[in-house]
């Protein structure tokens, strides 16, 4: 089967500072890929590379075989890869059901004028986007904070609203940075069970970044570890957790039950 996404030989280098070296992805539709790391690593510059936030110095990168290297953030969103950050990346003064309702305009068709003249299409599309945020909010545990600032929400949920959002335009390959940073052991369970039903409803292929090994062995089917910029172990999780390079990498580090 070809990748949904491919990267090949992708390095990167931040003035004289090799952060990424000869890197290479395959991830398949449905997959959930996991990318673990010490810090300083390079795992959230792969994904700003990947994502178009940077350009790489080499390498290719193609999602469902067109390329997408080179291209604006937007165009690659719009091409189907949706993202939530490290460290969130939720607008401040809005409410929670708008941060959903907005992030569906990028794929709105109606234009001003119809928007204006308050035409039958836009209607249709206003119902529509008001029902998937609605549904979006039911499967994300978010609905009793619908009309409430995202600011004022507990850690865990405001991590949810930030997943339902990228869901909206419907990805077809979801990167998730550290999506249980900061949570507590009861609010990862409940990403855990989240995340599995995303994956199911949505038929979406998932790249994490995680520290928690925990979170990582449970969910992804194949696991890379980096470690300076480059893959030194690439497999299953029992693979991945009996690995001594992998084990050295994060010997005192991480908790690697
Ligand atoms: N914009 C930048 N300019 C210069 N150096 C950068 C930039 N972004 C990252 N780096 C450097 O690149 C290396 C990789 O950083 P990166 O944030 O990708 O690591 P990481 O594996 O995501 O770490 P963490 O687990 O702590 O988030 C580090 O040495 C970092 O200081």
């Amino acid at each position: 089967m070809t990748a949904l996404l491919h990267v090949e030989n992708m390095t990167h280098f931040f003035g004289g500072l090799r952060a990424v070296h000869n890197y290479n992805l395959n991830i398949a539709p449905r997959q959930i890929f996991g990318l673990i790391g010490p810090n300083g690593a390079g795992k959230t510059t792969i994904f700003n590379l990947i994502t178009g936030v940077y350009t790489p110095t080499e390498g290719k990168i193609r999602l469902e075989n067109k390329n997408i290297k080179g291209l604006e953030t937007n165009q690659i969103a719009a091409m189907g890869l949706g993202r939530t950050f490290q460290n969130l990346a939720l607008w401040r003064h809005m409410n929670v059901v708008d941060h959903i309702r907005m992030a569906h305009y990028a794929q709105l068709d109606y234009g001003l004028l119809g928007a204006f003249f308050n035409s039958r299409a836009c209607r249709d599309q206003e119902n529509r986007v008001r029902e998937n945020a609605h549904r979006l909010m039911q499967l994300f545990d978010i609905e009793k904070y619908a009309d409430d600032l995202v600011t004022s929400l507990p850690y865990g949920a405001q991590r949810r609203v930030e997943m339902a959002r990228a869901m909206a335009t419907k990805p077809k390959v979801l990167f998730l940075d550290e999506p249980t940073a900061g949570m507590t052991p009861d609010e990862l369970v409940k990403m855990i069970r989240i995340i599995r039903q995303v994956h199911q409803d949505f038929n979406v292929a998932i790249f994490l970044i995680e520290h928690r090994m925990k979170f990582v062995m449970e969910l992804c089917e194949t696991i890379q570890t980096l470690v300076f910029g480059e893959v030194i172990a690439q497999g299953p999780p029992e693979e991945i957790q009996n690995n001594p390079q992998v084990i050295e990498a994060y010997l005192g580090k991480e908790d690697m039950t």
